[in-house]
């Protein structure tokens, strides 16, 4: 194995990231060194690239960038017996405490004391990584790296769909950028009937289309909820999922859903939230669920079978896949133009 190795480095505290040659790492007591296989970019991994508020407020450069992956388990320290030379992993990139109020009442995905792997250490943009074993999930040998990879976000699109009753439900989903996208595979792996998605971007309503989506509303041009009440014959839908941050986005989605209705909320809001609660959400005796992370493990092992039954459509969903890292400026700057689904990356050329 080489001594050195490329990888996506976030080397400043400013727009950008490099391209740069480190040595590939040691793993520690608990840790272990894995093979990059496949790697993708996430929303967070954007706002790294692009060094926003948040970005400012939480990381700490130089640091190797991504936290989605799938790789082969090369070298094993100190300590660990769950793994071996040869595995071939996935990771939870919420390091869980295991000690606080949330996680002694088993909600793990809301530890009150999270690190994230790849936003509070190293990640994965290179060929070689360093992985915490506790965080490892182990995945079958045929399964191909660019669906391995994209599990961890395929968990907040599980927890988002599956939060409550979906099959032969009538869905609304607000937003198709990668999540939503992996939100609508989901629907309709799980039965919804019709999903409806909502998205300004002509790209993305395209993909979602490509996915399964049953009808797809440019809320830009038209009134989704008048849209949804002509599909629903007044109606409005079972299940509001939303999965864009978009404060209008929310407010005709609740609108759009029948009383008594279910919503998940996944998608992060730039700004505090004004809205009429009372009769957008308690007049109409809405079950509302938030959604984070990914419920450890049961989460996993449902996105798993889900990508074995191969009823996933993931393929439309990954629009972008590079070999090495050299055009890693092209694959975000794409990402940051709503030019892409999800971008994987396959660090070793040969
Ligand atoms: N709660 C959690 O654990 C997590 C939440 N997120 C959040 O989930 C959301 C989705 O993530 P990505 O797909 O990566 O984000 P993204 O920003 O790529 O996609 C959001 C999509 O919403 C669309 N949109 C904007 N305004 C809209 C409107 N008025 N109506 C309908 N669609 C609208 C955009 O065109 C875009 O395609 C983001 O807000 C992200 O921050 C991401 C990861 C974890
Ligand atoms: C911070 C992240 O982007 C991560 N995908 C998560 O689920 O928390
Ligand atoms: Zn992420
Ligand atoms: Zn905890």
């Amino acid at each position: 194995m080489a001594e050195k190795m490329p990888a996506i480095m976030k080397t400043k505290p400013a727009y950008g990231a490099e391209l740069v040659e480190v040595d590939v790492p040691k793993p520690g007591p608990g840790e272990v060194l894995i093979k990059v296989l496949a790697t993708s970019i996430c929303g967070t991994d954007l706002h790294i690239y692009e060094w926003n508020e948040w970005a400012q407020s939480r990381i700490k450069p130089p640091q190797i960038m991504g936290h989605e992956v799938a790789g082969e388990v090369v070298e094993v320290g100190p300590g660990v017996d769950t793994l071996q030379e040869g595995d071939y992993i996935s990771v939870e990139t919420h390091i869980v405490c295991g000690k606080c109020y949330a996680c002694k009442h088993n909600r793990y995905h809301v530890c009150q004391n999270t690190k994230i792997f790849g936003v509070d250490m190293d990640g994965v943009f290179a060929e070689y990584a360093i992985v915490p074993a506790q965080n490892a999930w182990k995945n079958p040998k045929d399964m191909p790296p660019e669906y391995a990879s994209l599990q961890e976000p395929l968990g907040n699109a599980v927890d988002t769909v599956l939060a409550g009753p979906i099959a032969g439900r009538s869905t609304l989903i607000t937003g198709a950028g990668p999540l939503g996208l992996l939100g609508i595979a989901v629907a309709k792996a799980s039965g919804a009937y019709p999903v409806i998605v909502s998205e300004p971007s002509e790209f993305r309503r395209e993909l979602a289309k490509k996915v399964g989506a049953d009808y797809v509303i440019n809320p830009f041009e038209e009134d989704p909820v008048k849209a949804v009440m002509d599909i629903t014959d007044g109606a409005g839908v079972e299940v509001f999922l939303e999965f864009s941050g978009a404060p209008k986005a929310l407010e005709q989605g609740l609108k759009a859903t029948t009383p008594g209705g279910r919503v998940s909320l996944l998608g992060l809001f730039p700004r505090d939230v004004t809205l009429d609660f009372n009769n957008l959400m308690i007049f109409k005796a809405l079950e509302v669920h938030g959604i984070t992370g990914r419920h450890l493990w049961e989460t996993w092992y449902t996105v798993s079978s889900l990508i074995q039954s191969g009823k996933l459509n993931l393929d439309p969903v990954i629009t972008h896949k590079y070999k090495g890292f050299d055009k890693f400026e092209e694959a975000f700057e794409l990402m940051r133009a709503g030019k892409t689904g999800k971008v994987v990356f396959f660090p070793h050329k040969g």
